[in-house]
């Protein structure tokens, strides 16, 4: 794996000055990475609604904003670091890809003037380590120039076949590296695939029972290989998966269903592209209350997480307590933020 640092030089800063990298990941809540765009003058209006009803607000640089709006969505951007009341609330970009023409000004305008403010940049159709390493040190210069105490974290999306190819090393590139996301439309077209949605199942994607008097068929999720191989790199590296977008803003139940197999299959989150999507990411993306309760009642039955007990005609041992402690981790930390779940959790 061409990781490039060895175990000692991990943890350094790559320039005079930089901060230093952080050792773990801070856990926050991030059912939903809210996109909007910052060109727009009613939008920054409306950031900070958006953050008190958002986990992560994203201003987002890249696809879907037309070029004749890169230069105003950077500005709009800075302004909104500048001056918005985000409550606590953390503020992400989408720079442009590295090999388009906005990119360097991207990262240099927003470091220099917002960095302090700026928790993650989420670096679009990344392939390999040297996507990252490049971003790292371009960082780093910048932080130690800017004075900044804190570093920004970086996030890939993983939207090219060969990004896919090399997730693990993508995911342990540097101590920065705080999630990915799956691209599932550029993922698409990178590997000619035959759909022209932004995520979500297709209908044509089935698997038919044998021949017999009834043949049912069920539609099956594209994307799980990928999100299987993500979800996987990315606990193994210590940072977080989410699912990407789902582009049929209209279609909520499917939208609830692809956010929902995510969920379960281990990402902490979704984009939501849309106000309505940002419900539909914090019901599924917050433990289900009835599995929060049966959780406390394992850790409950074993405290110290050792033998073997029954819990309504089910065993558990130190691996289901393990599984409780992850669900009630999570609702704790989602209680601290939202009231109305701390009580629904009976944490409050
Ligand atoms: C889909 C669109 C065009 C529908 O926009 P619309 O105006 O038609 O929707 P609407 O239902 O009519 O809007 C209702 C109200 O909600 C507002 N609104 C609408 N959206 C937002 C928002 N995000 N945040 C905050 N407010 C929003 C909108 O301004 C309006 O406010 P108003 O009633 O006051 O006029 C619009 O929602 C939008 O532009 N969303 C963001 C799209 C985006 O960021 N796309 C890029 C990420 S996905 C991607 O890049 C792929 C990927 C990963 O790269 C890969 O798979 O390869
Ligand atoms: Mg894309």
């Amino acid at each position: 794996m061409p990781l490039m640092r060895n175990a000692r030089s991990f943890f350094a800063p790559l320039a005079i000055g930089a901060p230093d990298p952080v050792r773990a990941i801070p856990v926050t809540p991030s059912r939903m990475i809210h996109f909007f765009d910052p060109s727009n003058e009613k939008l920054r209006g409306k950031v900070p609604d958006m953050a008190r009803s958002a986990d992560i607000l994203l201003g987002n640089l890249e696809d879907a904003v037309a070029a004749d709006k890169k230069e105003a969505a950077r500005a709009g951007l800075v302004e909104v670091g500048r001056t918005a009341d985000l409550g606590g609330t953390p503020l992400w970009t989408r720079i442009n890809a590295l090999e388009s023409p906005w990119a360097l000004d991207d990262l240099v305008t927003l470091v220099t003037e917002i960095g302090d403010v700026l928790d993650v940049v989420m670096v679009p159709k990344v392939e390999g380590a040297e996507d990252i390493h490049y971003v790292d040190r371009l960082l780093a210069q910048l932080e130690a120039r800017a004075g900044l105490s804190r570093p920004v974290l970086v996030h890939a999306i993983l939207e090219t076949a060969q990004g896919v190819a090399n997730v693990e090393e993508i995911a342990n590139a540097s101590p920065r590296m705080q999630g990915i996301s799956l691209g599932p439309a550029d993922l698409a077209a990178s590997r000619r695939m035959k759909t022209t949605r932004v995520g979500g199942g297709h209908p044509g994607y089935r698997v038919l029972a044998d021949p017999g008097d009834e043949r049912p068929s069920y539609q099956q999720d594209l994307w799980h290989y990928t999100v299987g191989r993500m979800v996987d790199a990315c606990a193994a590296a210590g940072i977080f998966p989410y699912y990407g977008p789902f582009g049929d803003i209209k279609d909520e139940a499917g939208c609830e269903a692809q956010f929902r197999a995510a969920y379960l299959m281990g990402c902490v989150g979704a984009w939501s592209l849309h106000p309505v999507q940002i419900g539909i990411a914090k019901r599924v993306f917050s433990p289900d209350v009835e599995e929060v309760r049966f959780a406390r009642r394992v850790l409950e039955a074993i405290p110290d997480g050792s033998g073997v007990h029954m819990l309504d005609g089910k065993m558990q041992d130190d691996a289901t307590y393990k599984q409780a402690r992850v669900l009630v981790d999570l609702a704790e930390l989602l209680a601290k933020k939202d009231p109305e779940l701390a009580t629904a959790y009976g944490l409050s």
